[in-house]
């Protein structure tokens, strides 16, 4: 069940439809069925780089498929999306990937 938690400081219209499509692109981008995949999506009061201008922060749990060149073309595909869809530049938001390992999770 990989997991995406997103939050933005960016209002979004209609959060369910966001999430379902983001759904769709996390589990193409990850490599995994949609089935497994868990998204959560948040706005909040956010700043980065000291400004109030749209940012965001992504934690992706996933098992197994991390490794640094993996984690650097999902970087690519999530930085493009957000800023397509979210109009946040692509030098404000971070993306953080855990892989807890099997054995930790539940
Ligand atoms: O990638 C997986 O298969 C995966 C990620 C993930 C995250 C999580 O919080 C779970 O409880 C299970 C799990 N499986």
């Amino acid at each position: 069940m990989p997991t995406l938690d997103l939050k933005t400081n960016v209002s979004l219209p209609d959060v369910n439809k966001y999430m379902l499509e983001l759904s769709k692109t996390a589990a193409e981008t990850l490599g995994k069925p949609e089935k497994y995949i868990n998204i959560t999506v948040s706005t909040q009061p956010m700043t980065f780089q000291g400004t109030l201008d749209p940012a965001f922060q992504c934690t992706i749990i996933s098992l197994g498929n991390l490794d640094s060149n993996s984690c650097a073309r999902y970087s690519k595909t999530f930085f493009e999306y957000f800023e397509r869809t979210l109009g946040v530049k692509d030098d404000r938001g971070y993306i953080t990937f855990v892989d807890p390992g099997r054995s930790n999770l539940g």
